[in-house]
């Protein structure tokens, strides 16, 4: 079966008329908008299955547990049994996991039972083991115990029929042993989000090479190709490319014919060196979003011959906030998982700050003694703060004075689904 999406429109970026400067909020949702999936489906066995996107409910094909059985190594007989002393007459033979007892236990008897095997005819409670004597003829135990007690429902889990898995689900491993007990083999997901990274500017060198005056090595490409396989995409590198405009068409060009989405960093901005920005604009589909945030204010956003395209601002701390806010969540959509908002805690601030209104912030923090510290510079361009904090606080867009002990919202980073 083959599903294919719909292509993007060419307008999908663009902003309402007038928009200046763009709420964090009204991008998100313009982005939420506009966007759907653009991945095919494709079915794959479930060792395949890790990280991918359902692209169809899944369904039980059986119950879990599919029959009745019992909780625990002991004895089986039928029903509950009033306070004081019990004993039963044991019945030849027992019933184990895999190995069920062909017979009928009769009524008054009981038999050797041990963690899920199957309930034999007549046979509806269990009794521990550790709570019983025996003399290998009879069993004695102290009752009361209740009819049922120990044992299993066939289906108290999940019945066969019922959807266990929404599409748009992203696969765990948990979500496989539930697939697996109930019986599938395979599931119907969508093909993973091919997301193309292209690194921009005259200035970078690769890790390796000599480095001249002037020359920076490039950060951003090794971290996004990181994050993109963190989220389970697959990855195109397309590489560095120089501030030349027709080298970067050309890039672009492949990168659509490759990928479902184009990450570019650096070049974002309106300066003379600015190529994506200018590219995109020329190709009629940019839209400029001038978004009110901070670290990461400039962000073009368009579409290259039908492929989408983020270019990222070049800070590598305004790239990775604008990846983890604006382009994580629309190419979950892309990639058929839907929308999905990261998980924020209010907790304790462990630090001061006076926050301007009119945009809202992203400061690297970690949590340490059940509050949120926060990375002692908010340099964009100062990489280890990335590598020191294990998530994000979120300032408001309003004004803001924080004082040691004040609420704030600490995002985890493992909430944007990276580790
Ligand atoms: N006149 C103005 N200048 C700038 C503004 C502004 O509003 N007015 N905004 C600043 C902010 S904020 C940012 S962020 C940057 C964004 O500019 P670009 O996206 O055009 O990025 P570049 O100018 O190409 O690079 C900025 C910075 O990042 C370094 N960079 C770029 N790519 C990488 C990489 N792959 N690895 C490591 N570092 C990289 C680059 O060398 C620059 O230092 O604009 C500000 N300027
Ligand atoms: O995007 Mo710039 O790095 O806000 O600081």
């Amino acid at each position: 079966m083959t599903l294919t999406p719909p292509p993007l429109s060419n307008d999908c970026f663009a902003l309402p008329q007038g928009v200046d400067w763009t709420p964090v909020d009204q991008a998100l949702a313009l982005l939420e908008e506009r966007l759907g999936p653009v991945t095919s489906a494709e079915t794959v066995s479930l060792s395949e299955a890790l990280g991918r996107v359902l692209a169809e409910d899944a369904v039980a094909l059986r119950s879990n547990p599919p029959q009745p059985n019992t909780a625990v190594d002991g004895y089986g007989f039928a029903g509950g049994r009033p306070e004081g002393t019990q004993v039963l007459p044991l019945q030849e033979g027992r019933a184990a996991a895999g190995v069920p007892y062909g017979g009928t236990v009769p009524q008054g008897h009981a038999i050797r039972i041990l963690t899920g095997a199957a309930l034999p005819e007549g046979v509806d409670t269990v009794v521990l083991e550790e709570d019983v004597r025996t003399d290998g003829q009879s069993i004695a135990f102290n009752g009361p115990l209740k009819q049922g007690a120990n044992t299993r429902k066939a289906g108290e889990d999940v019945n066969a029929g019922e959807v266990i898995l929404r599409r748009g689900r992203v696969l765990t491993p948990a979500d496989l042993a539930l697939t697996s007990a109930t019986g599938l083999n395979s599931l119907v997901v969508r093909q993973r989000l091919r997301v193309a990274v292209i690194s921009t500017g005259d200035e970078l060198v690769e890790p390796g090479q000599a480095a001249r005056d002037g020359q920076i090595y490039d950060a951003n490409r090794p971290m996004l190709l990181a994050l993109m396989q963190q989220f389970g995409f697959a990855t195109v590198d397309m590489g560095r490319i120089q501030d030349d405009r027709a080298a970067l068409a050309a890039a672009l060009d492949q990168a659509a014919a490759q990928a479902d989405v184009i990450l570019t960093s650096g070049g974002a901005s309106a300066g003379d060196e600015d190529h994506v920005s200018a590219l995109l604009r020329e190709s009629g589909a940019m839209q400029e979003w001038r978004i009110a945030l901070k670290p990461g204010r400039p962000l073009a956003l368009g579409m290259w011959q039908g492929t989408p395209v983020f270019g990222l601002p070049g800070n590598p701390v305004a790239a990775l906030v604008c990846t983890l806010v604006f382009a994580r969540p629309a190419m979950g959509l892309l990639a058929g998982a839907g929308w999905s908002e990261p998980q924020g805690f209010e907790v304790p601030a462990a630090f001061s700050k006076r926050k301007k209104p009119g945009r809202r912030e992203y400061l690297r923090a970690r949590m340490r003694s059940g509050c949120a510290e926060v990375f002692k510079s908010e340099g964009s361009g100062r990489i280890s703060g990335l590598s020191w904090a294990e998530g994000l606080v979120e300032l408001p867009d309003g004004a803001m004075d924080v004082a040691p002990g004040d609420p704030v919202r600490f995002i985890p980073f493992a909430s944007f689904c990276m580790g």
